[in-house]
């Protein structure tokens, strides 16, 4: 008897750090603030684990990138937003079909650690 297997990998950002205008008060909107990202891509690695060639992966130095970029453009009030955006192109460019993503304020609370946005989006096909 054969066995199927199935995996499930997936390639991981962790803390990386973007200083952007983000917040919903006024003073908030005249300075940068750090944001603390975390993203977890699900996506089979078999190949790129074989051929040892990027073409295979998904590049996290050209997903840090756009998500630096896209949380300075955007100027978002909301960490939500932010999450949602981020989200959404990661599913639209590169070859996952389930994204997490964790958006933290690190200095937005000085009582708290941090406060954060957590949320999964999976792409459905169409
Ligand atoms: N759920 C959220 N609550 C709050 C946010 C946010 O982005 N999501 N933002 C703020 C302010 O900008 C805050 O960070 C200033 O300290 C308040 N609540």
């Amino acid at each position: 008897m054969s066995k199927t297997i199935k995996n499930t990998d997936f390639v991981k950002i962790k803390g990386l750090k973007v200083d952007a205008v983000i917040g919903v008060f006024d003073w908030e909107r005249k300075i940068k603030q750090p944001l603390l990202i975390d993203v977890s891509m699900a996506t089979d690695i078999t190949k790129a684990g074989k051929s040892d060639d990027i073409q295979d992966a998904i590049n996290y130095k050209e997903v840090c990138d756009d998500i630096t970029e896209l949380c300075q453009q955007t100027k978002a009030m909301l960490i939500e937003r932010l999450a949602e955006l981020i989200a959404e192109h990661i599913l639209s460019k590169y070859n996952t079909t389930q994204v997490e993503v964790s958006v933290a304020k690190p200095t937005a609370i000085p009582e708290a650690d941090a406060v954060a946005v957590q949320i999964v989006r999976t792409s459905t096909a169409s």
